[in-house]
């Protein structure tokens, strides 16, 4: 028992034929909506051709056919919506397959052109057929907004057929009749039968819309008067992107026009202002400028890319967002075109991969053809030979070959020939097929590796904007924070051979870290150093700063972060590789060195905060280790009886240091075994007696070796150890309090807390310059203390100080 079922669109007509194998009788019934097997047993022999099909289809109703020898049955079945026609009684018998549908027959096909059908549309008999009896479609109107379309050419994949294909704003295809001179829906069915290729298209040269534009292209070059410049002559000249460039006199050079100054030419003004029609709520004028450049002076284009960013909630439409919706937007294109690149080399790969399988098999084939060739003509020299025979012994009595066997020969030989033509027929269709599929391949991966190449290109020139920008985005913060005085804070990660790293050191100088329940943050500093940096390079950023205490500001340099991140490696480094201390040093000594005119001196003195108490560290333990106060001289914070030297060069200061270290509260604990269990601050007082201006500056360095911060839970620590935990933990809150209350602008601003923030004070809260280095860890095991330290990090650079001031007093 079997079924033949018939489907269409709506009103879904499904149509089963038994034929009963006891009386041969044939029932047809209609079953709406479903599928429903039939209840009586018999064998199913129905269907229809494409043909029938087709010349069928526009009456709106179907017949199905029982072909028994010599008898024809059909059922009329009809739509209600559709008009009935009677069917010819007389069909001729052939061997039918099931009956079906064409594939021509898809939905979008029938919403296109509800009154034909094109089964096979390369068949030109057929096509006929459909031209003629295809009614007149409405009068399609193609054109909707001309400079968003495309035009394209489809053409089939046997090269038969081609058709200029028109693809409107809303993503619908149509195509031209030429012989009826009219625009027709373009089937999605025959899609699957060719491809498109874009056809260039210049929307200057067609668009009446864009009349403007064609005047503004065929008016290239001119003038505009600049209002600080002057009079100024322009030239846009066309490149990849169109550029407006302008003459520079003075070198006779044309020269690409800065964005600022593009605002004035009045043909961009004028497009400018077509923008800000569009789109009222965009004020930005400079960044409607910006992105009309991006698109190539497209009002369209310009206007589609705000609407979607406004649409996806990008766009900030205040006045200074225009740079951020212009990146956001590249952002997006970055990441949708590295998945496009990704699909597309995917693509390539398999695609390759076919080709090769496909190159295999047609190797096979034509070595199997001419292996068939030999055979062919061995069997054909082999029956000559004996038709030969047959013929020298035809006179002769039949005495070498029997006519028996001779015939059975014969009939061998015509057997193995209509083997040889049949494989040969066979051997050459495969290849034939192979060798279409191979070109459609091999056409398939050059458009492919164009897209490739363009998608690349494109991914080039974002990725360098992209970078362009971000750096002019420091650029213009660092300008920002050097006049609001801000702190300057930096971020070193160290080098641990322990393990992995697991943090990402982001090409736009971001220092990105997993911040649990697969969420992503980017910590943003003045320069972030990763694993790999050297203590030169570490202080090459901080340099500028320091040398400003010779001109008399206060500097201070402070080094914060998890216990064994590497803070005194960064301040104070090993012998062979310095840190900031000694290099910080030996720079002041190498300027007041050049400057003659200037007399400097510089006093050095060193102490610790361990446990809440100020110990002078130039002074030996043994000598009397005591605890030193703090105390406020008007404005000036001093320690009381702390000694002071006087350092001439860098031997005296390699002493000094050496000596504090010596003295310094370190102990082996879980998490470092040389850890620093008290906070250092080294002071440098540097005085300068100008011989000719007669002033004295006072500068004044402070360079702090923060404890490091620990969690106790990690570092076991009992005890004496335990106590000291507890004393950091408390002097570096009190530390971060000191920050958020400046950062708030707080009236009351908690340095007495502790004593690290009392010592600290006139170097962090008043007048002075002062770097940050947050130190730390690149493993996964330490990603908590990591990522609180980079908060910490973050909130010290929302830090206001206002400006540094000098401190010069005039020597009467
Ligand atoms: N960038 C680096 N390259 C190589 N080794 C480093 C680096 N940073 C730190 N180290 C090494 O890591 C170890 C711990 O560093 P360091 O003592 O400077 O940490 P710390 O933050 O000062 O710790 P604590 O707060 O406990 O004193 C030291 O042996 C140091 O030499």
């Amino acid at each position: 028992m079997g079924a033949g079922i018939s489907r269409r669109s709506e009103p879904e007509v499904h149509v089963v034929v038994v034929q009963s194998q006891e009386n041969g009788q044939v029932d047809a019934k209609v079953v709406r909506k479903s599928y429903r097997k039939p209840e009586s047993e018999g064998e199913v022999r129905c269907g229809a051709s494409d043909d029938e099909l087709s010349s069928e289809h526009h009456l709106h109703s179907r017949y199905i056919r029982q072909p028994t020898e010599g008898h024809h049955s059909y059922s009329k079945l009809k739509s209600p919506t559709h008009r009935r026609r009677n069917i010819p009684n007389q069909l001729t018998t052939r061997a039918f397959e099931p009956l079906r549908l064409s594939s021509s027959l898809s939905s979008d096909h029938r919403e296109c052109a509800p009154d034909f059908i094109t089964p096979s549309y390369s068949d030109p008999k057929h096509q006929q057929r459909v031209k003629a009896e295809r009614p007149v479609t409405e009068e399609l109107s193609p054109v909707g907004d001309i400079a968003r379309t495309t035009f394209e050419l489809f053409r089939t994949y046997d090269g038969a057929e081609e058709y200029t294909v028109y693809m409107r704003d809303d993503g619908k295809r149509f195509y031209v009749d030429f012989e009826e001179q009219k625009w027709r829906y373009f089937p999605k069915s025959w899609e699957e039968r060719g491809y498109f290729k874009a056809i260039d298209y210049d929307p200057y040269e067609n668009s009446e819309s864009l009349a403007q534009g064609k005047q503004f292209r065929d008016t290239r070059s001119g003038e505009f008067i600049h209002p600080t410049k002057g009079k100024l002559v322009t030239y846009l000249r066309q490149e990849t992107q169109n550029v407006l460039y302008f003459l520079d006199e003075t070198s006779g050079a044309w020269l690409p026009m800065p964005l600022n100054w593009e605002r004035h030419v009045p043909n961009i003004t004028n497009l400018a202002e077509k923008v800000q029609k569009a789109c009222p709520q965009w004020k930005d004028t400079r960044a409607i400028v910006a992105l009309l450049r991006q698109c190539n002076y497209s009002v369209e284009d310009c206007v589609s890319i705000f609407t979607s960013l406004n649409d996806d909630g990008v766009l900030d439409t205040s006045e200074h967002s225009g740079r951020d919706m212009l990146r956001a937007k590249l952002e997006k294109q970055l990441v949708e075109s590295r998945y496009q690149l990704k699909r597309m080399e995917e693509r390539n790969k398999e695609l390759e991969m076919d080709n090769e399988i496909l190159q295999t098999k047609l190797q096979e084939l034509e070595m199997e053809n001419r292996r068939l060739k030999r055979d062919a003509e061995r069997h054909s020299k082999y029956q000559q030979q004996i038709v030969n025979k047959k013929h020298s012994t035809s006179g002769r009595s039949i005495f070498f070959t029997p006519r028996r066997n001779l015939h059975v020969l014969k009939e061998d030989v015509n057997t193995l020939q209509t083997k040889i033509v049949s494989l040969q027929s066979a051997a050459t269709k495969g290849m034939t097929t192979y060798r279409t599929m191979l070109d459609k391949f091999s056409s398939e991966i050059t458009k492919l590796l164009c897209a490739y190449r363009g998608q690349s290109r494109e991914i080039g020139e974002v990725r360098a904007l992209y970078q362009k920008e971000s750096l002019h985005r420091k650029l213009l913060y660092n300008e920002v924070q050097e006049l609001r005085g801000n702190i300057r804070v930096f971020c070193r990660c160290r080098y641990d051979e322990r393990g992995a790293c697991a943090l990402k050191f982001d090409a736009s100088g971001m220092i990105v870290c997993s911040t649990g329940q697969g969420r992503r943050r980017a910590y943003d500093f003045e320069k972030i150093f990763p694993p790999n940096s050297t203590q030169e390079e570490v202080f090459q950023d901080t340099k500028a700063t320091i040398t400003s205490c010779v001109d008399g500001y206060n500097v201070c340099i402070i080094a914060f972060g998890q216990t064994g991140a590497g803070k005194t490696y960064t301040m104070m480094g090993s012998r062979d590789q310095p840190g900031v201390n000694i290099r910080s040093v030996k720079e002041l000594f190498r300027i007041c060195k050049e400057r003659t005119k200037v007399k400097y001196s510089m006093k050095v003195s060193m102490v610790e905060v361990y446990n809440e108490a100020v110990f002078d560290l130039l002074v030996a333990p043994d000598d009397g280790h005591e605890k030193l106060q703090i105390i406020k001289k008007g404005k000036e914070t001093v320690v009381q009886g702390l000694t002071e030297f006087e350092i001439r060069n860098m031997d005296d200061i390699m002493m000094v240091m050496q000596e504090g270290e010596q003295n310094r509260t370190v102990a082996d604990t879980k998490m470092n075994t040389n850890s620093s269990r008290s906070h250092q601050v080294l002071m440098l007082r540097v005085e300068g007696y100008d011989r000719v201006s007669k002033t004295t500056s006072h500068g004044r360095l402070t360079l702090v070796d923060l404890a490091g911060s620990e969690r106790i839970s990690r570092s076991e620590a009992t005890g004496i150890r335990l106590v000291e935990a507890a004393s950091i933990n408390k002097s570096l809150s009190a530390l971060g309090q000191v920050f958020s209350s400046i950062r708030n602008n707080a009236l009351h601003i908690p340095y007495r807390n502790s004593k690290l923030t009392f010592l600290l004070q006139p170097s962090i809260g008043g007048d002075s310059k002062v770097c940050v280095f947050v130190n730390i860890s690149p493993l996964a095991s330490n990603l908590a203390e990591t990522i609180s330290t980079l908060e910490f990090g973050q909130n010290v650079r929302q830090v206001e100080l206002g400006q540094a001031h000098k401190h010069i007093t005039k020597v009467i």
